[in-house]
């Protein structure tokens, strides 16, 4: 059987592994447009704020590990159109070539594209997003130049928050701008994120939060940035306003979902039982809403290749659904966090209460300490526990990852009263603060 996946970064690369790995009969073509696959995006800002030393280590595979494992790999070449009818890929080399791929089953990895706030000054240089190893390369650059002083990030996402910092650590003059009241608002409650923009603002980053940028000034650079409550110098612009899924090729034959991206079952087949898609361009379930929903993360990127791969090789493998845990540290501060805040939860039109608790990690008498800071969201009826946030300067990632099983295994917030933690001074208080917030909960 002969399977082609269309892009080869993290989604494509994890459906090819798992064919490659587990199923010998399997013909595999991989087919990317770029000249590079496995960039690890979540590096971008630590090498660009010289946290790490080099971009080198950003990359975990190559053309090279497929092709000893019997796949045809075709880099720098784009897929400009398929023809699901009689099931065969166009492909075009950047050297103009074109060729045809048949297929049996089809992966669609294509990822997604950054928003583009297509503001008039737009195509002045000097304005990047933030997607690619090149952008990165670019970014870089730019902001290594004497004559860069001022630094304009446009959306306090992800993307944005860790790229000010960065630019900060270069020295640069930084202004934040987010249409948003505050920072990291699709992910946290104001409770946390007043704290990362306290934070950003006393690490000397400019926050312009709720102010809409509307135009780019210039002559062939960018020079001044126009938004709804003034104008700015600026001599480069960061625009991170989020993805939207890349589903050029498939817009017209496959279902998609409401913003665009392919509405894939629990095995990731798309409406054509041919056709599979995974990653940023496909819809995926969420277990704390209960129903289909989109989150651009290399983690959901891996999972559902992982589980394409099976479906496609010949086992039934179902998702199990996400809780898009993610999780942010800049400037030594750790936020995390899984499921629904209580804004998500509540623009979703779920009914949930919350309980918050801070405390410090470990008894007073130890040395070493820092604060810890958690919320539980948890539905009013069912008590079942549909979002956590935590955050500290000490490293709390596997906290979330435990309230990200409890949203996924329908733990109440009762339940999770009584559950056994262990304690230890060197790691937590004897009432932890998991239990404290469980047992204040109403
Ligand atoms: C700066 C940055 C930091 C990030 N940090 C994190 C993080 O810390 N944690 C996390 O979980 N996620 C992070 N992400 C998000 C993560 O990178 C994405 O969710 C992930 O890359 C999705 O993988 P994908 O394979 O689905 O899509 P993509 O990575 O978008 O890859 C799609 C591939 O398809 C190829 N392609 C598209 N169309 C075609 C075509 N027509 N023909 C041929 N090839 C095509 C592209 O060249 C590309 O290689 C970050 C993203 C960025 C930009
Ligand atoms: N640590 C992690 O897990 C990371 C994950 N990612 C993922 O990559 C994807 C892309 O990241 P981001 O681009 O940061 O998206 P994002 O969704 O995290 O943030 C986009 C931000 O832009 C703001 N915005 C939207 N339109 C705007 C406008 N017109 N003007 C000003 N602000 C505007 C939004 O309010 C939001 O705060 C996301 O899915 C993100 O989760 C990216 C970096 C790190």
């Amino acid at each position: 059987m002969k399977t082609v996946i269309v892009g080869a970064n993290h989604g494509g690369i994890a459906a090819a592994n798992t064919l490659l790995d587990h199923y010998p009969d399997q013909r595999v073509v991989m087919i990317d447009q770029n000249t590079n696959i496995s960039y690890l995006g979540c590096g971008t800002a630590l090498w660009v704020g010289r946290q790490i030393d080099s971009y080198q280590d950003l990359f975990y595979t190559k053309k090279e590990d497929f092709e000893k494992k019997g796949a045809s790999v075709h880099m720098e070449t784009t897929v400009k159109k398929i023809d699901f009818e009689r099931k065969v890929v166009f492909c075009e080399k950047t050297d103009g070539r074109t060729f045809e791929e048949s297929y049996d089953k089809l992966i669609l990895a294509t990822g997604s594209l950054p928003i583009d706030p297509n503001l008039p000054g737009q195509n002045l240089e000097h304005i990047s997003f933030l997607k690619l190893f090149q952008d990165g390369q670019n970014v870089d650059r730019l902001i290594g130049r004497m004559d860069v002083e001022h630094v304009a990030v446009i959306g306090a996402g992800y993307i944005g928050v860790e790229i000010a910092e960065a630019a900060i650590r270069r020295g640069k003059k930084v202004k934040l701008f987010d249409i948003a009241d505050t920072s990291l608002a699709g992910y946290y409650d104001e409770w946390f994120t007043k704290d990362m923009d306290h934070l950003l603002e006393e690490k000397g980053i400019e926050t312009h939060f709720k102010e809409r940028v509307l135009a780019f000034l210039g002559t062939t650079f960018v020079e001044r940035i126009v938004t709804d409550h003034g104008d700015y110098k600026t001599d480069l612009v960061i625009s991170a306003i989020g993805f939207r899924p890349n589903t050029v090729l498939g817009m017209d034959h496959l279902k998609l979902f409401k913003n665009g991206a392919y509405c894939v079952d629990c095995h990731q087949q798309t409406s054509d039982p041919d056709v599979y898609a995974v990653g940023d361009c496909a819809a995926i379930y969420s277990n704390a809403l209960k129903k289909k929903t989109y989150i651009a993360l290399a983690t959901n990127a891996v999972r559902s290749g992982i589980v394409a791969g099976h479906n496609v090789g010949g086992t039934a493998l179902e998702e199990t659904g996400v809780q898009g845990s993610n999780g942010i540290s800049v400037f030594g501060y750790h936020m995390v966090s899984t499921g629904l805040s209580v804004k998500a939860a509540q623009k979703s039109g779920l009914d949930v209460i919350y309980t918050d608790f801070e405390d410090w990690q470990r008894p007073g008498f130890m040395k070493k300490n820092a604060k810890v800071k958690v919320r539980i969201v948890y539905e009013k009826d069912s008590r079942r526990i549909v979002g956590a946030q935590m955050a500290s300067t000490e490293d709390i990632s596997m906290g979330i990852h435990m309230f990200s099983l409890a949203i996924e295994q329908e733990v109440t917030i009762d339940q999770l009263k009584l559950l056994d933690l262990f304690f230890l001074p060197h790691f937590n208080q004897p009432y932890n603060y998991i239990t404290m917030a469980a047992l204040s909960a109403k």
